[in-house]
């Protein structure tokens, strides 16, 4: 990418977003442009091909879309598959129209069949049914890399798909309904510390952040342990326990989001789709897959988030929560042979978002 070209960077205050937006801007890209969700909705086509005609970027990093953790997939399936199919097609559709150079679009590794071969190899996609809670954001998912590259193959646009793991990082959802498990955890034992430390004031600071009518200044002790109950936070008079969804046997792949956006980066200055496309006539692997190739359980992630954040007390398991898809480790392979690998372990990446989180 030429450093004074033209970058629109789409959902560049979430998650992925803004530390691509960092990742950029460190790396000395200086004309990228912003729209927030308020100033620009793109499920909306006439602004979106109006946006497009007026700014004509030359690359696109497309991190944005509707996204949540299990429960949130699993409740809103409707918005997860109507939204992100409006936001991709038509940021998709009129980079192609207004001769986009270069465009990025992020999927996720639940694009996967539940049952498949571990670890997750590029080509597994679409050779088995996929795992229900998320099957609408997933297909949506799956409709983005199918659209990448068949514009590639009808248009010869330059569109690359990436399928990145579970991810973390400054300016993640801590929404406990609706975020992913380790933000939500990483909130619930720094509660439930606080809780065993009588320290109201933190508490009452951290549940203001809650949809509005939930906490007020005046809510009373009772009232906020009762609010805390709720979210899976209890007190009883000899010790605080956290609740943790599922079995605990899943297990996941979690990846630093800086990690995740030098990737983009580095393949959206290196790579292109002819690099990555397979001679065979049943194209499958188009995309590339993001992660660190270690997993780990949600029981073992507990653990380690319990003893980084210093809660004292017991966590126990509800079997209601659903536990989704048991494994899905990425197969890495294709991108760390280009050279490219991540940085942040595990351990180290818990304690430097245990510390944003508590600065925020
Ligand atoms: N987080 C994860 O663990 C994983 C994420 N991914 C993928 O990475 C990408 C980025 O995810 P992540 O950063 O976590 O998500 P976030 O929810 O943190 O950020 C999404 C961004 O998209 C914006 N957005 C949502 N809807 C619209 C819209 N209609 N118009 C304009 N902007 C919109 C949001 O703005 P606002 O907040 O104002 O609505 C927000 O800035 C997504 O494609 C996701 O599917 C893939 C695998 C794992
Ligand atoms: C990135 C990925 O994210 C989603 O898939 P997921 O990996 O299953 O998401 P998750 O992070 O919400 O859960 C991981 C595991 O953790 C368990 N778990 C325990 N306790 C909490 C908890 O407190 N909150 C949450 N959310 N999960 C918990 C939970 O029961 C599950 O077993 C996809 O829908 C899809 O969006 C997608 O692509």
């Amino acid at each position: 990418m030429d450093k004074n070209a033209k970058i629109y960077v789409a959902g560049h205050r979430g998650l992925v977003g803004s530390a691509i937006l960092k990742g950029l801007k460190e790396k000395g890209y200086d004309n990228i442009v912003l729209r927030t969700h308020k100033e620009l909705d793109l499920t909306d086509p006439a602004k979106v091909t109006a946006f497009f005609e007026e700014e004509k970027p030359a690359y696109v990093f497309l991190a944005a879309a509707k996204v949540g953790g299990i429960v949130a997939n699993n409740t809103y399936r409707a918005d997860f598959i109507y939204q992100n199919l409006m936001i991709q097609n038509n940021v998709i559709h009129q980079s192609y129209r207004s001769g986009v150079q270069k465009l990025l679009f992020l999927g996720s590794t639940c694009i996967y069949p539940k049952n498949a071969p571990q670890p997750l190899k590029e080509k597994y996609l679409l050779t088995d049914t996929l795992e229900y809670t998320n099957e609408p954001y997933a297909i949506a998912k799956i409709a983005g890399i199918k659209m990448c590259e068949s514009y590639n193959i009808q248009y010869g646009t330059n569109f690359m798909s990436v399928m990145p793991t579970n991810l973390y990082g400054p300016n993640d959802n801590f929404d406990l309904e609706k975020s992913h498990v380790l933000p939500a955890l990483i909130r619930k034992m720094t509660l439930a510390k606080a809780l065993e430390n009588n320290d109201w004031e933190l508490i009452r600071k951290d549940l203001d952040k809650l949809p509005i009518g939930k906490i007020s200044g005046s809510n009373s002790e009772a009232e906020i342990l009762n609010i805390l109950k709720s979210f899976g936070i209890s007190k009883t008079n000899t010790k605080v326990q956290v609740e943790v969804w599922g079995t605990g046997k899943p297990r996941r792949e979690f990846l630093w989001s800086e990690d995740m956006a030098d990737a983009c980066i580095f393949i959206m200055e290196r790579l292109n789709f002819d690099d990555v496309k397979p001679s065979s006539t049943e194209i499958r692997n188009t995309h590339i897959n993001i992660g660190t190739g270690k997993d780990i359980t949600i029981q073992e992630l507990a653990m380690l988030i319990k003893n980084i954040v210093g809660f004292q007390g017991e966590i126990y398991f509800d079997r209601s929560k659903p536990d989704g898809t048991m494994r899905k480790l990425v197969d890495v392979t294709k991108l760390t042979s280009l050279g490219w690998q991540a940085q942040v372990a595990l351990e180290e990446g818990i304690r430097k978002i245990y510390s944003w989180y508590l600065g925020h």
